[in-house]
C-alpha cells in the first residue's frame, strides 16, 4: 500500500457537464508536472490545461492538489476536473496510466483512507451507504454514521470493556486475591451494565439495518385467510392471485414497498396446512423457511374461524409475530389493535380497507420509526452480527462469573467480546473482510 499511485474517474460513467479524474499516491508531483506543467498550489482550485505526451491539448479544466497527509486518503491526492465526456475522461485516464499510475480497484481510495487512519471501517461503509441510500432517511442516517455517531458508541463500549478486562486480568496475575474478586458484587454490576449497554446499541443498530435494508415482513397463515389480498393491499397493486380456493398461492411472492419512507420487503407465502400434493408441500416448506428469516411475521387468520394458535407457536421464538384478524367485515367488528400475551393483534378487513392503516403504523413502529430518529445511525447486518456475537460472549462471561469456573474463562470471553466489537470499526479486521467490504464499493470511491 502507498507505493503506487492509483487513478480512476470519480464521476459516473457517461456524459456530464464536468468529469473528475482522481489520483492518489506519491507519484503525483511528477505526473502533475507532465500533464499540467507544474504542481498546482495546495488546496487551490487552479485553472489549467491538461496535455498529452507530445504537448497536444487534451482538455482544459480545474486541478486540485491535496498534499499528504491532509487529504481524503491521507496520501497526495490530485483531481483533474475536466469536461465530462467519456472520451475526454478516458484520454486523461490513459495519460495517467502512461505516466505510471495504476487503475484503482473499486473502493481503493476509501480503503487507503481507512488504512491511513482517516476513517474507521464503519465510517468507510457509511460513505458507500450514503451514495447508495434509497430513501432520504437512509441517507440522513448514513451521514450520521459517516460523522462517527455509531463509531463513537462502539468505541465507548470498547473502552469500558477494556477497563473491566484490566480489572479481571489483574486478579489473574494475583490469584491469591481471587476470592475477593468473585465476592466483589460491583464486578457483577459492571458486567451487567456492559451487557445492558450492548443490548441498547444492538437495538439501535438493528433499526439502522432495517432502515438500510428494509424490514423483512412475511405474511403467513392457513389457506384462504386473505394473505395474498393483504399483500395486494399493502402494495397497492394486484400482484398476487387471489381466489376463494384454498391453496391458491404456492410460490413465495416477494415485493418491495415503502411505508412512509420505510422500505419493506413483503413476502406472501403458501397457506400452511398438511397436504399430499407435492407442489403444495414444497410451498409450505418454503413458507416455513421464509418465516425463519423474517424480521416480523404477520400471522393472518379468518375472524370467522378464529386463530389456530398451534402454528405460530411452532415459529422460532426470536421472530416477532403480529396476529392479523382478517375479514372482520363478516362479523361487523370495528378495526382495532390489542396487545395479547402472544403478541399484538390487529383486527381489520383487507377487502373493505378497514384497519390497514393501523397495520401500517404498526410496521413503522416495529422499524423504530415512531421513536425519534435523533441520534440514530445507519448500520449493516455485519455490525448487528458482530454486536450479537459480542453480546453472547459477555453473557457467557457473566455465567462463568456467577458459576465456579474462575476468572480465566471470564477473561477469555471478555477478550472475544472485545474482538467482536472491534470488527465493527476495523480495529480487528482480516484482509479477507476488508477485501469483501471495499470491493463492493463503486470505482473511483
Ligand atoms: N471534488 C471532490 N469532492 C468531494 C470529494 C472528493 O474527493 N473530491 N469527496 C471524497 O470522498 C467527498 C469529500 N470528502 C473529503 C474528505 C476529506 C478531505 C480532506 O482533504 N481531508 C483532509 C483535510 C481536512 C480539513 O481541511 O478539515 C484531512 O482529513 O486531513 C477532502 C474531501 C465529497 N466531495
Ligand atoms: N369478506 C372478506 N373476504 C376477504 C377478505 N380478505 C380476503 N378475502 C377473500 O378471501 C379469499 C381468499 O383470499 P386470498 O388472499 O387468496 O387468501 P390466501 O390466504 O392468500 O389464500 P392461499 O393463497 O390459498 O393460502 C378471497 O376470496 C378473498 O376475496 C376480507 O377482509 N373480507
Ligand atoms: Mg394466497
Amino acid at each position: 500500500m502507498g507505493a503506487d499511485t492509483i487513478a480512476a474517474v470519480a464521476t459516473p460513467p457517461g456524459v456530464g457537464g464536468v468529469g473528475i479524474l482522481r489520483l492518489s499516491g506519491p507519484g503525483i508531483p511528477e505526473m502533475a508536472a507532465e500533464i499540467i506543467g507544474r504542481l498546482p498550489e495546495p488546496r487551490h482550485a487552479t485553472f489549467v490545461r491538461f496535455r498529452a505526451a507530445d504537448g497536444d491539448f487534451i482538455d482544459e479544466g480545474i486541478a486540485l492538489f491535496f498534499p499528504a497527509p491532509a487529504s481524503f486518503t491521507g496520501e497526495h491526492v490530485l483531481e483533474l476536473q475536466g469536461h465530462g465526456g467519456p472520451v475526454v475522461m478516458d484520454l486523461l485516464l490513459r495519460r495517467c496510466l502512461e505516466l505510471g499510475a495504476r487503475l484503482a480497484r473499486p473502493g481503493e481510495f476509501s480503503e487507503r483512507a481507512f488504512l491511513n487512519g482517516k476513517l474507521d471501517l464503519a465510517q468507510a461503509e457509511a460513505i458507500a451507504d450514503l451514495i447508495e441510500g434509497s430513501t432520504a432517511l437512509a441517507v440522513r442516517l448514513a451521514g450520521r454514521s459517516l460523522q462517527g455517531v455509531f463509531s463513537l458508541r462502539i468505541n465507548a463500549l470498547i473502552a469500558r470493556l477494556i477497563e473491566f478486562r484490566v480489572y479481571v486480568e489483574a486478579t489473574l496475575d494475583f490469584p491469591e486475591e481471587e476470592i475477593d474478586f468473585l465476592a466483589d458484587s460491583t464486578v457483577l454490576d459492571d458486567l451487567k451494565a456492559l451487557i445492558d449497554s450492548t443490548r441498547e446499541i444492538l437495538v439501535e443498530a438493528h433499526h439502522g439495518q432495517v432502515i438500510r435494508e428494509g424490514l423483512a415482513v412475511v405474511i403467513a397463515g392457513s389457506p384462504n385467510v386473505g394473505k395474498s389480498s393483504l399483500l395486494n393491499r399493502l402494495s397497492g397493486d394486484e400482484t398476487a392471485i387471489v381466489t376463494d380456493i384454498p391453496g391458491t398461492t404456492r410460490d413465495l411472492l416477494k415485493i418491495d414497498v415503502q411505508v412512509d419512507g420505510l422500505p419493506i420487503r413483503i413476502v406472501d407465502t403458501a397457506g400452511m396446512r398438511d397436504s399430499h400434493d407435492p407442489v403444495e408441500q414444497e410451498g409450505v416448506r418454503r413458507a416455513r423457511d421464509a418465516v425463519h428469516r423474517a424480521d416480523l411475521v404477520l400471522w393472518v387468520y379468518d375472524a370467522n374461524q378464529g386463530p389456530d394458535e398451534a402454528t405460530p407457536a411452532s415459529f422460532p421464538p426470536d421472530v416477532p409475530v403480529t396476529r392479523i384478524r382478517n375479514k372482520i367485515d363478516l362479523l361487523g367488528e370495528e378495526p382495532r389493535m390489542t396487545d395479547l400475551p402472544g403478541g399484538p393483534e390487529i383486527a381489520l378487513s383487507v377487502r373493505d380497507d378497514q384497519g390497514v392503516d393501523l397495520l401500517r403504523a404498526h410496521l413503522r413502529e416495529r422499524a423504530g420509526l415512531t421513536a425519534s430518529t435523533e441520534g440514530a445511525f445507519l448500520a449493516r447486518r455485519r455490525h448487528v452480527d458482530a454486536l450479537t456475537r459480542g453480546q453472547t460472549h459477555l453473557e457467557t462471561a457473566r455465567a462463568n462469573l456467577v458459576g465456579t469456573l474462575g476468572p480465566e474463562l471470564v477473561a477469555e470471553e471478555l477478550q472475544l467480546a472485545q474482538q467482536a466489537f472491534g470488527e465493527i470499526t476495523g480495529q480487528f479486521s482480516s484482509d479477507d473482510l476488508l477485501g469483501r467490504i471495499f470491493s463492493s464499493f463503486c470505482i473511483g470511491k
